[in-house]
């Protein structure tokens, strides 16, 4: 039943007895749908997964599930009683179940547990690893086995807690493209915590960031790169850096670059001061510009290499060029703005970026 209201959290507040780590949150998810929970660490990301799942009280707000409120202050319906999966980081397998009990723990008393756990293997792509026990397998593996149980009970939501922090990049990422073609393909809605921006946005069709317990935005992945509401989801989503500019009418501002023309208008008024956001696609190497750009640093990133630009002002920039056009550390290059998507905030302090920037370390 796709585009129904699965999951509502109304300005929930929790925490651990007086202390209120999570503020105001308001979130909703549609059945189906994969939602995130992503920002630095400590910021109450799994506070909020565990109130869903019903292992911490709420303090204010609610939470509903299908309609049914599960949480509000004084009532905490029990786990057990939510339909809801859960899938940590640390696999939490029973080491002396194999494979398959460990699948069909959650359906010991179903008449077909056998068949529903023989389904799960293949879903997960262990077929021929049901008679294992836990050591016998990867990481990579148990985790899948770790999904396998949570999904065999057909929960209405299943909840899943930094899944893949354990394991290697490269695994990583292959299995969470992995688990959001499983979820899609069953229908399973979800909610996961990381602080990986890559893996939210990998798995997830909406995605909330969090800063000290607040939830800033909650929006697709698009949205957030490139529609952020906050300079901490701009500068926490993504690459780039803030520049200092000028409004010269709704959708243009004058910088250090160039007057810039963006696709959407803003209120303020001309001679408003802004930052202005410009990601690494914002800037295009123009070989006869007269902007000009000395490259201070790059990354080889295959495809594409990201280079770190200072122009003669000082102001750092971020551009990312195709990579078989190899230019030096050192060598100066010409520069063009092509930005769609003018982002701007009121101008906060001189270098608002770099603040941001530090506290976005997760
Ligand atoms: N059981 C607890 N008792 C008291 N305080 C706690 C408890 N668990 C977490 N906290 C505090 O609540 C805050 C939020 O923690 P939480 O685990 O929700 O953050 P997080 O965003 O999931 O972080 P991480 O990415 O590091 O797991 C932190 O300041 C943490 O110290």
């Amino acid at each position: 039943m796709p585009n129904h209201l699965l999951l509502n959290l109304r300005n929930l507040v929790c925490g651990y007895q007086a202390q209120r780590v999570v503020q105001n949150i308001s979130l909703h998810l549609n059945a189906g749908d994969i939602g995130c929970l992503l920002g630095p660490s400590g910021c109450g990301k799994t506070t909020t997964l565990r109130a869903i799942a019903g292992f911490e009280p709420v303090q204010e707000g609610s939470i509903e599930l299908a309609g049914e409120v599960i949480s509000r202050p004084g009532y905490t319906l029990a786990p057990e009683k939510r339909r809801i999966g859960m899938v940590f980081q640390d696999y939490a397998l029973f080491p002396h179940l194999t494979v398959a009990e460990n699948i069909a723990f959650g359906i010991r008393q179903h008449p077909q547990r056998e068949r529903i756990a023989a389904e799960m293997l293949e879903l997960v792509n262990l077929g021929a690893l049901g008679k294992r026990y836990p050591h016998e397998l990867s990481g990579g593996q148990q985790q899948r086995v770790a999904l396998a149980r949570a999904l065999a009970p057909e929960p209405r939501l299943l909840l899943l807690d930094e899944p893949f922090s354990n394991l290697d990049v490269e695994l990583r990422r292959r299995l969470s493209h992995e688990v959001r073609e499983i979820l899609k393909s069953r229908g399973t809605s979800a909610i996961l915590v990381t602080h990986d921006q890559e893996e939210a946005f990998a798995v997830s069709d909406q995605v909330g960031v969090f800063k000290d317990g607040h939830l800033e935005q909650w929006d697709t992945p698009f949205n957030l790169y490139h529609e952020p509401l906050t300079p901490f989801v701009a500068s926490f989503i993504g690459q780039g850096y803030f520049v200092r500019g000028q409004m010269l009418s709704h959708d243009t501002v004058q910088t250090e670059l160039g007057v810039i023309r963006g696709n959407r208008a803003y209120q303020w008024a001309p001679g408003t001061a802004v930052d202005m956001l410009l990601r690494p696609d914002d800037i295009v190497h123009a070989p006869d510009s007269a902007l000009q750009a000395r490259i201070v640093g790059k990354s080889f990133l295959g495809a594409a290499t990201l280079y770190r630009l200072q122009l003669a002002t000082g102001t750092h920039l971020e551009a990312l060029f195709a990579s078989h056009a190899d230019h030096r550390v050192g060598e100066d290059i010409g520069i063009r703005v092509a930005a769609d998507h003018l982002v701007a905030f009121p101008a906060q302090g001189s270098v608002a970026t770099q603040a941001l920037a530090e506290s976005r370390v997760g």
